[in-house]
């Protein structure tokens, strides 16, 4: 004991350190060329492979992976959601830190992506804690289906951070991206998929030539929409709500969507009724929406389907296919080859909408807006129309004073008093002038008096012609 302590003390001398640095580095030296010159090279590469295994399993014995598929339920192609934030969130910390990563641009979009480059593993740290990330790109296979998956592993003594707060925040960080985003994406159903681009339409309440009471009870209504997700809960009813826009051509039905959209940031899913084969396709359609995002179904009335069973008009709300709580009757024969058309999803109907509207395909769908519109609303079949289907009603209807004064304020910047002023709002108050008509009018001149004066002359011009055709059609 007391020779091994006077050794260890003369190991204090610096020459006594490159001594046995010496005496190593000779060792190692002899051992390799033993081992090239008399290991054969096939038992060699066995013994590193083995000894790679040992050190591998002894440091990652304790970390556990979680797998992130792209597709939640394959049968269904359900997006997984976590999947979708992972790779918003990534590349967050990949600009920062990693040398790894794919930058582009897309057609349609303004900004550059960045996305996870699959040879990186990208390491994550979170309350001290660190998480590695890998993106698996599958098989050839795999990748024509755009199956892929995240590999998020990490100690297992953190589990239940992970599930509490990493998880959490790494949606919660995504959430934020997408509504502090400025850019909105316009998604639009063609051949079983949604096809994605941005949302450019700049309209914006302020821009809309809309009765500024109505304009309010607008916002009003969707504020109140976004403040009651409790509400909704507790009622146990899907967070969604539907408005019907009707009126003739022109009158803004997408420009106020538009609007809608850019103030709520909310993306906007376009879906033609014409492009939709089955129910069960419709189903498909409507899981793969996002969350906070408006479903649009333009001009709902020119559905061969949707129109089937409107010929036989009935009391708004009150429909003989439905009883008192507005479900389909089972008594009712068309109701029942709906039916089973919806048991077996091979063609679209109407009470296959009906269901999607009501949230049952789409129970999990939260924070949900449904637009119809239509220039014809009495072709529309009630049911479709009923409070809880379609809570409110707007109707963009011809322009009036009030509407009017809205879009002379934003085109010619008028806020208050113009001669022309007064004999333009009594003829719009007399004949029928959309939006559309107006602003065509209104933008072919930046002079007040010009463009008014223009403008003046032509609803004049119309009325006249108008009224001469009046007496003919009667
Ligand atoms: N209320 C409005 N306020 C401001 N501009 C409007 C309004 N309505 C229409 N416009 C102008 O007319 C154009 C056409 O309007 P928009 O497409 O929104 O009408 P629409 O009712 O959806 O028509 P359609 O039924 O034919 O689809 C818009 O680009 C916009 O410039």
């Amino acid at each position: 004991m007391k020779s091994t302590l006077s050794s260890l003390a003369g190991f204090r001398s610096t020459s006594s350190w490159f001594e046995v640095y010496a005496i190593f580095s000779t060792f190692m030296m002899l051992l390799r060329t033993v081992m090239n010159d008399l290991v054969p090279e096939n038992v060699r590469s066995f013994i590193i492979t083995k000894l790679e295994a040992f050190f591998f399993y002894s440091k990652s014995n304790n970390m556990v992976s979680l797998t992130i598929n792209q597709l939640w339920d394959d049968r269904n192609e359900d997006n997984n959601e976590l999947y979708e934030a992972a790779l918003y969130y990534l590349p967050l910390k990949v600009t920062r830190t990693y040398k790894s990563l794919n930058i582009g641009k897309q057609n349609d979009h303004q900004d550059l992506v960045f996305a996870v480059d699959a040879k990186e593993e990208v390491v994550d740290e979170f309350e001290g804690i660190k998480f590695n990330w890998k993106l698996h790109d599958g098989s050839e296979e795999e990748k024509k289906s755009s199956k892929r998956e995240f590999k998020l592993s990490f100690d297992e003594k953190h589990r239940e951070i992970v599930v509490k707060k990493y998880i959490p925040h790494v949606l919660g960080t995504y959430q934020t991206m997408k509504s502090e985003r400025r850019i909105l994406k316009l998604n639009s159903w063609s051949y079983g998929y949604w096809k994605e681009s941005d949302l450019s339409h700049p309209a914006t309440f302020e821009s809309l030539g809309l009765d500024p009471e109505l304009k309010k009870t607008i916002i009003d209504d969707l504020e109140r929409f976004l403040k009651r997700k409790e509400m909704y809960k507790k009622v146990g009813k899907p967070w969604k709500r539907g408005y019907l826009l009707y009126g003739p051509p022109g009158t803004g039905k997408s420009s106020l969507i538009a609007a809608m959209a850019n103030y709520l940031k909310f993306d906007v899913y376009d879906l033609d009724l014409n492009s939709i084969d089955s129910n069960s396709e419709l189903m498909s359609a409507m899981r793969g929406t996002s969350r906070r995002s408006i479903i649009v179904i333009e001009d709902i009335d020119c559905n061969k389907e949707v129109n089937t069973r409107s010929s036989a008009r009935r009391e708004p709300y009150a429909t003989d296919s439905e009883d008192d709580t507005g479900n389909a009757k089972v008594d009712d024969p068309k109701v029942d080859d709906a039916k089973v058309d919806d048991d077996k999803g091979e063609k679209f109907t109407l009470s296959g909408l009906l269901n999607c509207v009501d949230g049952l395909w789409s129970s999990h769908a939260e924070e949900r807006i449904m637009i119809f519109t239509t220039n014809h609303v009495e072709k529309i079949d009630p049911a479709l129309l009923r409070p809880g289907r379609m809570d409110m009603h707007i109707n963009l209807s011809f322009l009036k004073a009030k509407a009017f004064r809205v879009l002379v304020s934003n085109y010619l910047d008028i806020r208050d008093h113009h001669p022309l002023l007064e004999q333009i709002e009594d003829l719009l108050e007399k004949t029928e002038f959309t939006p559309a008509e107006v602003a065509e009018q209104l933008i072919r001149s930046e002079d007040p008096d010009i463009a008014l004066d223009r403008l003046l002359k032509f609803l004049r011009e119309k009325s006249m012609k108008r009224q001469a055709k009046k007496p003919n059609e009667t």
